[in-house]
């Protein structure tokens, strides 16, 4: 894995950091990304003293509800937000799919770091892949992208909410209440269960959201040191690829409640990217897809604007349920 710095041009660093607080929720998964940061932190300064701060964030307590009724995702990143604000706390590590596509003001996205399979997997006991699932067996996934694709290609599978973290998730399909679940590979196989995945799904037509796989560190713009203390852990190719997709996503205002794919790879200066908005049915899709080349942040996120006028222009705006973001 290459571990390139964001950029050059950040002024050499007088003094390395004494002490580090990491925000994180409390989930086994999350807790494992902060101590992976922890580990790359003791790594790049010995000296220093990095702790991890647990929180139980609204969004972990009100699970059982659709969250796109009470505030959505960004619900997941407040609590450890007011953290970074009060300085109980320098950086807040979060799954990128689930941070927001425009920060709020004071807080950046300082760090991307190097990306985990972005793949949706197949679980299931009894089944080795979607085609072998049965008319009427019951899949579990909350996510309405991978909803819509499950129903377009599958009418005769059953789709049902599946809510929780990985474990209560994994639970849920042990226990008999589904005959397959879909999870992000990544998540899995942070948490030692890729011995679960039956089937890795294609990324046509599975394409996976934006940031999916990829570990995003959050702090507060003004914060004096923490940049350039984070950028050995930047990842570029990750990066490139998901300012691509947030790209896409922000331009369409991604939300939960909307099936949006965005996912993009960049290597030797080349990007592909691939987007779709879908209806939750599968009944109507919008697609695009560019190539081209990038040589910058800027180059990547003009690609990704690109799509998002692909998607646009094919009409996408009608499968927004607010429309596109003002
Ligand atoms: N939406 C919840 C969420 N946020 C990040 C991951 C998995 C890890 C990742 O994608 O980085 C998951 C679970 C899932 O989608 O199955």
């Amino acid at each position: 894995m290459s571990q390139t710095p964001i950029s050059s041009s950040i002024s050499t660093i007088s003094t390395a950091p004494k002490r580090l607080v990491i925000a994180s929720r409390e989930s086994r998964l999350a807790m494992w990304q902060a101590e992976h940061v922890r580990d790359c932190l003791k790594k790049l300064y010995p000296q220093c003293d990095v702790q991890i701060l647990g929180m139980t964030t609204r969004g972990d307590q009100i699970l059982d509800k659709a969250l796109s009724k009470v505030g959505g995702k960004g619900l997941f990143v407040k609590e450890l937000e007011t953290a970074l604000e009060d300085g109980r706390a320098d950086l807040a590590v979060h799954s990128l799919k689930d941070v927001p596509m425009v920060m709020p003001e004071g807080f950046d996205l300082s760090c991307v770091m190097a990306r985990e399979d972005a793949h949706d997997a197949f679980v299931s006991n009894d089944y080795a892949s979607l085609e072998d699932l049965p008319k009427g067996a019951v899949v579990g996934t909350s996510s309405l992208r991978r909803e819509s694709v499950l129903r377009s290609k599958f009418p005769h599978l059953e789709i049902q909410p599946l809510r929780g973290n990985l474990d209560t998730r994994m639970g849920k399909l042990d226990r008999g209440e589904y005959h397959a679940i879909i999870l992000a590979a990544a998540g899995l196989k942070r948490l030692g269960l890729e011995s679960r995945i039956r089937a890795l799904l294609p990324i046509d037509p599975y394409t996976p959201a934006a940031g999916q796989g990829a570990l995003g560190i959050e702090t507060l713009s003004q914060h004096p040191n923490i940049k350039a203390w984070l950028a050995p852990l930047n990842d570029l190719p990750t990066l490139y690829a998901v300012s691509a997709e947030r790209m896409v996503s922000r331009q369409l205002g991604g939300s939960c409640e909307v099936p949006l794919a965005a996912y993009a790879t960049w290597n030797q200066d080349q990007m592909h990217i691939r987007s779709f908005v879908a209806s939750v049915d599968g009944t109507s899709s919008c697609l695009a897809s560019a190539e081209g080349s990038v040589k910058s942040l800027e180059d990547a996120e003009a690609l990704g604007f690109s799509v998002a006028q692909d998607l646009i222009a094919q009409g996408a705006a009608s499968l927004l349920p607010h429309g596109l973001p003002k």
